[in-house]
């Protein structure tokens, strides 16, 4: 029999290998019953085993030697009585020698029966360690990861659970002899230092994605992260990457370690921010590297840094002049993955990478994995464990299923209209100050959208590829903050932004790609929390049908008799509004037209 651990669990992504696991189960605690009785019936000294073991042969061999020892005992004991009996018919009188002979036989006997029961246990406990313990297990040590006592200790049965309920698969090209658990409470994470620590203070449990990768990516595996919008990944990669830094020795530490791209500067920037909670405590320092500011201080910061969070673009150029080394980089994450490795990104993340050391760690995190950048991904790293969380294990588009999503196939003319509305709907009295986030397709239509919006006396900020750094910054600040509760933006703005509280996300013009309408509705309803969508869908659109009626039907959402008779193929097709802007899309690409830094 296998081993019965995490992998199997992992492996059982359908119904039949779970249910095949209860039988499994039900028989191993029936044997064990079995186990007992025997061992009562032949012998009331002889015990089962007091430890749990999840397995049937297991018990059966078990019952089968402690069935043995008790025979040979009550046949050595037999054996002793008889010969009492032969001298008792002797002598009249019980010699002195004939008890001795008698209570030595028993003591024989006795110490029989301990020794094959010792011998039972030894066998068991030996047969315990080969086959996977599933009820307790010892701590499993990965290079300088080792697992936590107190987590290796857990029921198996609670692992499961944790698996179940998550939907996590977990795809090992490499599978451990003894798989990592997953580290389902902050506790078990192998960071003593208290300081440390103290960011995860405001949280109550790491989130599955996080669970789940932590162990591999402490033990230096290369690792794909596919998890729904606003899941924690930041996290995911950013406590290993930190951990890994403070685990090495002082004269070890200097130069860049670890490098995390990302597709916009917004999000390199919330992703600086988030990393200098973790690296502050440690005594690191994080640099944030992006386009559209002066370089000099970026230069200056990398050479003090352990870790750069950086847009593509800006780091090459950093790269190029000498002003950052990454040679010594052996942490490099692609976060938005799938974005970092479409066209528009493609050479200069090749090149990024190619400076980094040959004995790298490479991770790739996103909540959309389409088909076509999979090659690709392959070509950058070593055996990648993929973890995925949902239903979703063959990487296919999903959306955040806490998002509610309304789609309205209006007339291209009535969609200005149509937003007022809605604002008017959403935002007044009492939620007057309730966030909304607006997105157009073009930079030009965001703007014309913006200036409408405020004319009708709305607070309204704008974010897009046309306005300067400063006045990006400035408005996202604004709405975050929120000072100015409306944000209209392009897909600059779709990816990876973590702003609080986005009550409604409203799509005026559909994007390129289904891949960006789920990263856009995903601005909403993060960090377990409800959130709404609302998608102007117009004839215009109408060759992305398909797709996104799978998007919504795969989120149980309705979808409306408008949109079905768009048609339900996903298939490739010209935009009859932007003609020239637009290319031809394969609806499973992420978006090619859109370069943001
Ligand atoms: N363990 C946790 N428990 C609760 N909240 C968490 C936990 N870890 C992270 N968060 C919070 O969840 C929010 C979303 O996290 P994050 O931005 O990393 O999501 P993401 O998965 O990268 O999203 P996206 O796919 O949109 O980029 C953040 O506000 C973060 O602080």
């Amino acid at each position: 029999m296998g081993k019965r651990d995490i992998s199997d669990v992992v492996a059982a992504d359908d119904k039949s290998e779970l249910s095949r696991k209860k039988s499994k189960k039900d028989k191993s605690d029936k044997s064990k019953k079995s186990a007992a009785i025997d061992a009562t019936e032949t012998n009331g000294d002889a015990q089962v085993n007091g430890k749990s073991v999840d397995n049937s042969e297991d018990e059966e061999k078990r019952a089968k030697a402690e069935k043995k020892a008790a025979k040979k005992a009550k046949k050595e004991a037999k054996e002793a009585k008889k010969a009492k009996k032969t001298t008792d018919a002797d002598a009249t009188e019980p010699s002195a020698t004939v008890v001795e002979e008698d209570e030595d036989a028993a003591k024989a006997a006795r110490k029989a029966a301990r020794k094959a029961e010792k011998k039972s246990l030894k066998e068991s406990s030996k047969t315990e360690e080969s086959v996977a313990p599933s009820s307790k297990s010892t701590p499993v040590t990965i290079g300088s990861y080792q697992e936590d006592a107190e987590l290796s200790q857990l029921p198996q049965a609670e692992i499961d659970a944790f698996l179940t309920k998550n939907v996590v698969t977990i795809d090992d090209p490499k599978p451990a002899v003894r798989k990592l658990r997953p580290i389902t409470n902050f506790k078990y994470l192998p960071i003593t230092d208290k300081a440390q620590r103290a960011p995860f203070a405001s949280f109550t449990t790491p989130t599955p994605i996080q669970a789940a990768t932590w162990p591999s990516l402490l033990s230096g595996r290369d690792v794909i992260g596919v998890a729904e919008t606003g899941s924690g990944k930041t996290l995911a990669f950013g406590v290993p990457c930190i951990r890994y830094i403070s685990s090495l020795p002082q004269d070890q530490r200097g130069g860049i370690k670890a490098v995390i791209v990302s597709p916009t500067r917004e999000l390199a920037v919330q992703i600086h921010d988030q990393l200098v909670v973790l690296a502050k405590p440690a005594g690191l320092e994080v640099v944030c590297v992006y386009g559209g500011v002066p370089k000099d201080p970026q230069v200056y910061a990398c050479r003090k840094a352990s870790i750069v969070v950086a847009t593509p673009g800006r780091l090459n150029d950093l790269i190029g002049d000498g002003s950052a080394d990454l040679s010594k980089a052996v942490y490099v994450v692609l976060d938005e993955a799938d974005r970092m490795l479409d066209k528009g990104f493609e050479e200069p993340i090749r090149q990024i990478i190619s400076c980094t050391s040959k004995k790298r760690q490479t991770l790739m995190f996103t909540a959309t994995w389409p088909p076509s950048v999979r090659e690709l991904a392959s070509t950058f790293m070593n055996s990648p464990v993929k973890v995925t969380i949902g239903d979703n294990a063959s990487g296919e588009l999903r959306a955040n299923v806490r998002i509610k999503q309304v789609v309205e196939v209006i007339d291209p003319h009535a969609k200005e209209q149509r937003l007022l509305q809605l604002l008017k709907q959403y935002q007044s009295g009492k939620d007057k100050d309730d966030r909304i986030l607006v997105f157009c397709l073009y930079k030009k239509e965001a703007v014309r959208i913006e200036e409408f919006i405020r004319r009708k006396g709305f607070r309204v900020g704008g974010i897009h590829g046309d306005l300067s750094q400063e006045k990006r910054s400035a408005s996202l600040a604004a709405f975050k903050e929120g000072k100015v509760p409306l944000l209209v933006a392009t897909d600059v703005a779709a990816r990876g932004l973590d702003i609080p509280a986005v009550k409604v996300v409203i799509n005026v013009t559909f994007p390129l790609t289904a891949e960006d309408y789920v990263h856009r509705i995903g601005r909403t309803g993060r960090a377990g929390k409800e959130g709404l969508a609302i998608t102007f869908f117009t004839d215009h659109d109408k060759g992305l049908s398909g797709s996104l009626i799978n998007v919504l039907k795969a989120a149980n959402q309705p979808v409306p008799e408008e949109l079905m008779k768009f048609g339900t193929t996903v298939k490739k097709k010209g935009h009859d509004a932007y003609g020239a802007f637009y290319k031809d899309v394969d609806t499973m690409k992420a978006a090619t037209k859109i370069t943001f830094d």
